[in-house]
């Protein structure tokens, strides 16, 4: 295992230890939440009794690997407590996510819980959010009139793909990885992007975040919102 992937499990099954018997959580993803997932999964079979809503197929798919048992919003209407990864995190607790393409059903998923645990590896720390591209979930028809009105809020938009496909997310949609370098008012951008016809969500995920886990080379560190 690589120094980064050490970090990232420390992370993940250090939040597994919020858990507590009867709750609902959410599940995030990425490649941190699978260390989350699996710690999860070994805490089940010791007898915790809990129900989990992925926020995606690939979150779903492992935590049925490991056990954990599923429930949907046909049958609850709130989560004691979700877990997910992210791709940037800065001061104030505002978050780029959707790297993974997840970030409609992370959205979701997240807002609907009492609070909000992100896991993450040190390197995920920013002063500002920005470097990592932007995901943004646009309708499938007309993304290339989106794709051009995003870039005139001041980006390099691209269409994400994976080995020369379109990249579809789990809703059928396509997402444009918006490079703007730098988001200075976060909160502002999200609202403009969403004004935009086509727009389906954003990445940019702000007042959600209650605690961040990070892993560091040799500690995990906790912050929590002031
Ligand atoms: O937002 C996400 C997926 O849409 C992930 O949580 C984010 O990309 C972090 O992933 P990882 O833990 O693999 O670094």
């Amino acid at each position: 295992m690589n120094q980064v992937d050490f970090k990232k499990k420390a992370a993940g099954e250090k939040a597994a230890e919020y858990i507590q018997d009867g709750m609902v959580i959410g599940l995030g993803s990425g490649s941190t939440m699978y260390w989350m997932l699996k710690a999860l999964g070994q805490k089940v079979r010791e007898g915790l009794s809990i129900q989990g809503i992925p926020s995606s197929i690939k979150t779903e798919n492992w935590a049925r690997e490991f056990g954990i048992p599923l429930t949907n919003f046909e049958k609850v209407n709130r989560l004691d407590l979700a877990i997910d990864g992210a791709d940037e995190v800065d001061p104030h607790f505002n978050l780029i996510k959707g790297g993974g393409g997840s970030l409609l059903r992370e959205k979701i998923v997240d807002q609907a819980a009492d609070h909000f645990i992100v896991v993450v590896d040190d390197s995920k720390l920013v002063d500002e959010l920005g470097a990592f591209p932007l995901p943004v979930e646009v309708v499938s028809f007309g993304w290339q009139l989106v794709k051009y009105r995003i870039e005139q809020l001041g980006c390099q938009a691209e269409l994400r793909k994976r080995n020369g496909e379109v990249f579809v997310t789990n809703n059928q949609n396509y997402i444009l990885d918006c490079q703007f370098n730098v988001i200075k008012k976060p909160e502002e951008l999200h609202h403009k992007l969403k004004q935009m016809l086509g727009v389906v969500e954003t990445g940019l995920f702000f007042n959600m975040t209650d605690r961040v886990i990070i892993g560091k080379d040799n500690e995990v560190k906790i912050q929590e919102r002031s």
